[in-house]
């Protein structure tokens, strides 16, 4: 559940009279999500979602991730915008919190997508690139491969291995070869670093919204490709890659940005990467959450068994192979 923090509607009110958005008609809870406390609200005059900002969003980044967003919405990108109030203010605070009030985009989110809804991913993904090119903000990415030892080193060699064995041994070798060849001649621009399904909104086949851009940061752009690829393009737990939603999100993609020598020749060390990133987030969220705590705890061996995956060169070769 993600309600941190309860609203009553007269506090809603008070803070929709600042904005030109009719009155309040109605006003719910989103469960989805962990980091923010998020709300519907449904006005005379349309939909929006309330967003409180909770702990782990640091305020000082919010202008960031405003300009991100406007800068995507006029490039002509579906992204939400954040509504600004009759003063031209876009942050408010509400129940002692950060808060901003954004537009509310129509789609729901597929758990199990199909090749053309990773098409038309693929191809939200790479609009969204170059439409970042000529944008100057930057965010240092604090889950980038310099935060992989540190973090791993923080859930501990104990932590490591009461979650499977030989998980510690496995996690410092990926940071040694991570860190010796992480790239460093790609094309770095912001990027939204936590595309999962459930961060993108669809209608049938077509993406309507891609949303929940408060991990955006400044990075190498394929690592972007890379998450992306990483949790599309499996079940759930890691099992099974699915090669037609892998084929339809990088042509998705391609149609966009081509996939040039460079960025193939990287994407095995990036895939790498990205499933380093989730393995050691879930790994930590795993050990420092209770078992009994009302967020559910995501399975940390689903990106383990990708990292496999991707660890073995054929296989992203063959991934690859339509384009070289
Ligand atoms: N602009 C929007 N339009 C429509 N629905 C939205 C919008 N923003 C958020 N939602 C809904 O609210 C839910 C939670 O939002 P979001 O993913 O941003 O929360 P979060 O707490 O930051 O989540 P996460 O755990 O993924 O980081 C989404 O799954 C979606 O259902
Ligand atoms: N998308 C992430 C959570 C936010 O970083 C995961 O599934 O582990």
């Amino acid at each position: 559940m993600a309600v941190y923090t309860q609203l009553g509607p007269q506090q809603v009110d008070t803070l929709l009279a600042h904005y030109d958005v009719g009155k309040l008609v109605a006003l719910k809870g989103i469960a989805e999500g962990v980091e923010n406390s998020n709300f519907f609200v449904q006005t005379t005059q349309s939909r929006f979602i309330l967003t409180l900002y909770e702990n782990r969003v640091n305020p000082d980044d919010l202008p960031f991730f405003y300009a991100l967003l406007k800068h995507l919405h006029d490039a002509g990108c579906k992204v939400p915008q954040f509504i600004t109030d009759r003063d031209g203010q876009w942050l408010q605070t509400i129940a002692g919190r950060p808060a901003c009030l954004i537009e509310f985009l129509d789609g729901v989110s597929v758990t199990e997508p199909t090749e053309a809804q990773a098409h038309s991913t693929g191809a939200a993904l790479g609009h969204m690139h170059q439409a970042l090119a000529d944008f100057t903000l930057s965010r240092p990415n604090s889950l980038g491969v310099s935060a992989w030892r540190p973090l791993a080193s923080r859930c501990t060699v104990e932590g490591l291995e009461s979650i499977a064995t030989g998980l510690s041994a496995r996690v410092f070798a990926e940071c040694d070869y991570l860190e010796a060849y992480w790239p460093t001649d790609l094309p770095v621009a912001a990027i939204h670093a936590d595309l999962f399904p459930d961060n993108v909104l669809m209608l049938g086949d077509n993406v309507s919204g891609l949303i929940d851009f408060y991990f955006a940061c400044s990075e190498v752009r394929a690592y972007d490709l890379a998450v992306t690829h990483s949790a599309w393009c499996f079940s759930n737990d890691g099992t099974a890659f699915d090669a037609e939603v892998s084929a339809g999100l990088l042509s998705g993609y391609a149609d966009y940005l081509p996939l040039d020598t460079a960025t193939r020749e990287a994407l095995p060390i990036l895939l790498r990467g990205a499933c380093l990133r989730f393995l050691l987030t879930r790994c930590y969220d795993w050990i420092n959450t209770p078992a009994n705590a009302l967020v559910t705890r995501k399975d940390p061996l689903a990106f383990l068994r990708r990292l496999d995956f991707y660890s073995d060169g054929r296989h992203v070769e063959n991934m690859l192979g339509h384009y070289t």
